[in-house]
């Protein structure tokens, strides 16, 4: 772990399994993690074959004349250029991984398998893949949360394993049962992140890739954010010349003390009450208890579900040092600001840190740089000056 991620330390919180909490007082904007994603797979479906995005960084291909080099023994795969061919033949599209996936096309079932199923199996043959190529990642992804008793991951991975080791050619360190099959589908569900196409404002935004980011996947979940999470898909980092086209950076939306758990919002923030705990409790098994949802919770007629939101928006371990539980701030992770006696106590925060660009519901956070009165939507990239908003807050 570099310098930034140590603003963060891995506690267990009874209840919540792992958590990330902030080591020192924590700036707003402040960078708290970068992370590179240890499986990437594609969200198009298997066919047609061939995608206008790179088979290896996942950035859009470029128009011709330029030269799209193909790999040569599927010849659908394309890459930004030979750099990502060669980078790819020994992680994105391995020679097991690119046959494995020509034969499952070819298969007469394949065209009839619902897109679930097609993600699926693609994340199935990238694990694999990866247990092929680095065991220090494999047992990372193992180490994350998510069993084989979850009866869809179970139900799911009974279908897809028959399906991939009937069609495809054997991995060299063979199949995985189908107990490990469920419980690795169950880890994708509940540690992936979907990489999103950049914003649009007249259309809905679709999903590019998956990828699981080992560091990432240890932040819990708060309705009221004090995190959010960027990345520069198809766009350079400002920040980072080192920077991948598929690694996301974590900044903090405001000032947190030390001992306070930092948190992402698993979706976008307008979502409202019952549709937020319905989809915790069926995509990550648990009822929130955020100081949102308590609140909320009291709203007898659940007003405010006009706010409803329909953004698509989803989501190694680190052996730090962990603290004892009296060192974590028991106020947890929201409390952006002081909370006014109402029952709407996080109307400061919508009002603050939620963009207002039509179709967008980003979360913005301050630019990184110090003192930064610039604040960024992670979703649409819109800059805003913070100090209109603070007369805003004080009309
Ligand atoms: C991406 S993982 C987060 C890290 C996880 N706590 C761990 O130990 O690996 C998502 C899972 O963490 C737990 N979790 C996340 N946010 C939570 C919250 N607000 N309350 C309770 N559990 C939560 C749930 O079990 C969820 O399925």
């Amino acid at each position: 772990m570099g310098e930034r991620e140590e603003a963060l330390k891995v506690v267990e919180i009874p209840g919540r399994g792992r958590s990330l909490v902030a080591s020192q007082p924590l700036k707003g904007g402040q960078i708290v993690l970068k992370d590179s994603p240890i499986i990437l797979y594609s969200a198009l479906p298997l066919i047609p074959a061939s995608s206008s995005y790179c088979g290896h960084c996942f950035r859009t291909l470029p128009l011709p004349p330029q030269p799209i080099p193909s790999c040569p023994n599927c010849n659908s795969e394309r890459f930004c250029n030979h750099n990502c061919l060669s980078a790819a033949s020994t992680s994105t599209h391995t020679p097991w991984l690119c046959q494995s996936l020509l034969r499952l096309r070819h298969h007469h079932h394949s065209s009839s398998l619902s897109l679930e199923h097609q993600l699926q199996a693609r994340f199935l043959l990238a694990a694999h893949n990866l247990a092929n190529l680095s065991s220090p990642h494999f047992q990372t992804l193992l180490s994350l949360q998510g069993q084989s008793d979850d009866p869809e991951s179970a139900a799911a991975a009974q279908f897809i394993l028959s399906l991939i080791s009937s069609v495809c050619p054997p991995p060299s360190s063979g199949w995985f049962s189908l107990e490990l099959s469920a419980a690795l589908l169950a880890k994708d569900k509940l540690n992936g992140f979907g990489l999103m196409e950049p914003f649009s404002e007249s259309a809905q935004r679709s999903v590019r890739a998956y990828g699981i980011y080992p560091k990432a996947s240890l932040f819990n979940h708060d309705c009221l954010p004090n995190a959010c999470r960027f990345d520069y898909v198809d766009s350079a980092s400002p920040f980072d010349n080192n920077s991948n086209n598929t690694d996301i950076i974590v900044r903090m939306i405001h000032d947190v003390p030390q001992g306070r758990e930092v948190c992402l919002s698993y979706f976008p923030v307008n979502e409202n009450f019952p549709s937020r705990q319905k989809r915790l409790r069926e995509d990550y098994g648990f009822g929130c208890d955020c100081d949102r949802c308590r609140v909320e919770a009291q709203w007898s007629d659940h007003e405010g579900e006009e706010e409803q939101g329909h953004g698509e928006e989803e989501e190694e371990e680190e052996e730090g040092e962990e603290l004892m539980d009296e060192d974590v701030d028991q106020t947890m992770a929201s409390s952006a600001e002081p909370e006014p006696e109402s029952d709407f106590p996080h109307a400061y925060f919508f009002v603050r840190y939620m963009c207002d660009r039509n179709n967008c519901w980003g979360t913005l956070a301050p630019l990184p740089t110090p003192k930064s009165n610039v604040m960024e939507c992670n979703v649409c990239g819109n800059l805003k000056n913070d100090d209109q908003q603070l007369s805003m807050d004080d009309a």
